[in-house]
């Protein structure tokens, strides 16, 4: 019998990404415009894009299998699925990457930044000790600068599926009946056996977000979280106030990217960046398109 466990909602330690007291400074997410390239972030500002992207097909997506915390990697159309939604944010700007602690999430943001036109690399923080922190530090202020400090958070990860996971979905519904699996998948307050409702993954996903994401988008750091169907349909319950019939019906497909901007301490949601929809994706935030302009012009010359 698997058990849940029992989460603690812990502020992460912003010490490897911002200076505080004697500790050792691993990334400076505050980024200063140079070379003639353009600036990712302003010191100064109260506007950010915030992307929220599902990871691509997992092997068990592929096999239709309740997966949750299973640490399953993505498919060779899953990894496809990655590189296209990179191509569709490749003129968004990214100064920082909060994914999950899971492998398919982490594959889709890496994948996804390698089409980026900035073409700055993500470097994954590790903070499980001491030596990991300081052994992975860069000594190089100017290759810091075209970086992209990428956060992995175990809060982040696929709600806890119980004793679904590894189950075949089709074989769960004619076993205990299609609505019963559809509550167990879509409800808000309905936990599957021994599993995470989604209102359980709420309150460590959000509350993730609120701590830790929230106050870097207030600072003007564009930031992608890459994460999971049921993580992430909690943070757009949280940023598009959905009722908890409302995200009944929220699905949300592997590897599509969607964008939100930060504005006043609202939320702007602003669909998926993709041709021939991509123009008004940029049209209402003239941040966004001067950005563009600027890569633009950066690859020119
Ligand atoms: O964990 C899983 O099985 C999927 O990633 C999400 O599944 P769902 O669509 O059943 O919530």
């Amino acid at each position: 019998m698997l058990r849940i466990q029992t989460y603690r909602s812990k502020k992460r330690r912003f010490c490897v990404i911002q200076s505080s007291g004697s500790q050792t400074t691993v990334f400076n997410p505050i980024l200063s415009p140079s070379n003639g390239k353009p600036s990712d972030s302003k010191k100064k500002s109260n506007e950010a894009a915030l992307i929220l992207i599902r990871h691509g097909e997992s092997m068990w997506n592929e096999k239709n299998l309740f997966t949750g915390c299973v640490d399953v990697p993505l498919t060779k159309k899953g990894v496809d699925e990655a590189i296209e939604a990179g191509k569709r944010i490749s003129n968004i700007p990214v100064d920082m990457i909060y994914t999950s602690s899971l492998i398919r999430a982490q594959m889709t943001a890496m994948l996804a930044m390698t089409e980026h036109r900035r073409k700055k690399v993500p470097i994954i923080l590790h903070d499980e000790s001491e030596r990991a922190r300081a052994w992975s530090q860069i000594f190089s202020e100017e290759t810091k600068k075209q970086c992209i400090p990428v956060v992995t958070a175990w809060q982040l990860n696929e709600r806890m599926y119980g004793e679904l996971q590894g189950l075949n979905k089709q074989e769960t519904a004619e076993r205990y009946g299609k609505e019963q699996v559809h509550e167990w998948r879509r409800s808000y307050d309905v936990p599957p056996p021994n599993g995470e409702s989604l209102e359980m993954c709420a309150q460590r996903a959000v509350a993730y977000f609120r701590e830790n994401i929230e106050p870097q988008l207030l600072l003007g750091k564009n930031v992608m979280i890459a994460a999971h169907g049921n993580s992430l349909r909690s943070i757009i319950m949280y940023l598009d106030k959905l009722t908890s019939q409302e995200v009944i019906s929220l699905e949300l497909s592997t590897g599509i990217p969607m964008l939100y901007i930060f504005q006043e301490g609202g939320f702007i949601r602003r669909g998926s960046p993709v041709a021939p929809t991509e123009a008004s994706v940029y049209a209402y935030t003239k941040g966004l398109a001067q950005y563009r302009q600027r890569l633009d012009d950066m690859l020119q010359s």
